[in-house]
């Protein structure tokens, strides 16, 4: 894989894929580790005389523009960070996108309107996605891949748009496919993986190839209630993927018969409610055995019996990989089980891997200091498909 150093950018307009998906409360960015992430690539391309056009995905519009996934914020954060002046484009690859990259000087920065704002981004017809690449090719002469948190995604900016520009991988990009190699050369052992978070269809599949790797899964977050469901167990309206409780059933027997230990939860925090996230008004909630989850109520943190066995999963481990809240950490009385993993992966004498761009807020958001972690990692899907030994898209096409 070639490197930024490997490309002469003066003069040239130089495409930047980043991962500049960020949580957001309106328009205030309450976490900005991946603008961080990613600014000192762009400041060296920048100094070194480049025009750069930065590009990322926010959130999962559906394929045209949405005011409330705009990357305006962002960009204005980023122009805070490096000092500097940041233009914005109102559209990814249409008129303000041209005369905004026309306009660059050599060594100014301008960032582009979200990606999925155009249905060709995430496209599956290979030809629908290639039109959209063309045209993103089209506003420049270089491409370097820094969006770490998206290179598991066969997505136009990801995938086709190196295939178009001569093309080299960025800082991040490298310091991330460095730590996370170590991991799958040379794992020390007890090698502990615990899962959380949201995005529950996207990563239970993972679980598939980690039975090979791991010593402990532990399960908690919103993955927690397939699981359950797939032991017989009530999870009233909690976050289920249904169709993919056979596939539960069969890791739960597979991690078994290899002898992994496969962890879920005991006990949950549960709500007829979900929280609110933005007047964080306390909610009305209970505590039960993971196998008593009422009908009408939904899981919404891991309890307390469970964070004392979570922990005590961890406390031995050589290795930790942790993806993926325990618990809905936005709101106070659900960020206890977040917490309980937290601590517990620094309290442990392993080398600690925090993945995901949610747990990695989660981590500074809860007041823990993200330099004690071994590595924390921008992208939560994507480390953990590395770690899989899965082919990831954004990194093949850099291959030459
Ligand atoms: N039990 C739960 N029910 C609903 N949402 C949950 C639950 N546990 C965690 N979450 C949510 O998961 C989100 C993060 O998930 P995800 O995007 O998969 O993590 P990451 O970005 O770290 O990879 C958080 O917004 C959190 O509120
Ligand atoms: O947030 C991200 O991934 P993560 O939640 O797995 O860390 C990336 O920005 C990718 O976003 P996506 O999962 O909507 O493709």
């Amino acid at each position: 894989m070639k490197t930024i150093d490997d490309l002469q950018v003066a003069g040239q307009r130089v495409f930047v894929r980043a991962d500049l998906n960020v949580p957001l409360d309106g328009t205030t960015i309450t976490d900005d580790g991946r603008i961080r992430a990613v600014a000192p690539t762009i400041a060296k391309l920048a100094e070194r005389g480049a025009k750069v056009i930065v590009a990322s995905h926010l959130g999962r519009p559906k394929g045209a523009p949405d005011p409330a996934f705009s990357l305006a914020p962002a960009a204005a954060r980023l122009g805070e960070l490096l000092g500097r002046d940041v233009a914005f484009a109102t559209d990814t690859v249409g008129e303000s996108a041209r005369s905004v990259v026309a306009a660059l000087a050599d060594g100014q920065i301008a960032v582009l309107e979200n990606l999925r704002f155009n249905a060709g981004e995430t496209s599956k017809d290979d030809a629908e996605r290639g039109a959209f690449a063309d045209r993103l090719a089209a506003l420049a002469d270089l491409y370097v891949s820094d969006g770490f948190g998206a290179v598991h995604r066969k997505h136009a900016s990801v995938y086709d748009l190196p295939a178009r520009l001569p093309h080299a991988a960025g800082d991040l990009i490298a310091t991330e496919v460095g730590v996370l190699k170590k991991l799958t050369e040379d794992v020390k052992r007890p090698y502990v993986v615990a899962l959380g978070g949201a995005k529950v269809s996207d990563k239970l599949a993972v679980i598939d190839q980690l039975l090979e790797k791991a010593d402990r899964i532990l399960v908690g977050g919103g993955m927690a209630y397939t699981f359950l469901k797939a032991k017989g167990h009530e999870v009233g309206i909690s976050l289920l993927q249904e169709d993919q409780v056979p596939a539960c059933l069969g890791y739960l027997a597979r991690a078994e018969k290899r002898g992994v230990e496969f962890v879920l939860p005991v006990d949950v925090l549960v709500s007829a409610e979900f929280p609110d996230l933005k007047t964080k008004a306390p909610a009305d909630f209970g505590t039960v055995d993971a196998d008593k989850i009422p009908a009408d109520q939904e899981g919404l943190d891991i309890g307390p019996k469970t964070r004392e066995l979570f922990a005590s999963k961890i406390a031995d481990a050589e290795t930790v990989f942790w993806n993926g809240p325990m618990g809905v950490f936005e709101h106070p009385d659900y960020a206890d089980g977040t917490k309980a993993v937290a601590q517990a992966l620094l309290d442990s004498a392993g080398f600690t891997v925090v993945g995901g761009g949610d747990s990695a807020a989660a981590v500074r958001l809860l007041g823990f200091d993200e330099n004690a972690f071994g590595h924390i990692s921008t992208g939560g899907g994507a480390s953990l498909e590395y770690l899989e030994g899965k082919t990831l898209p954004g990194l093949a096409a850099l291959e030459d």
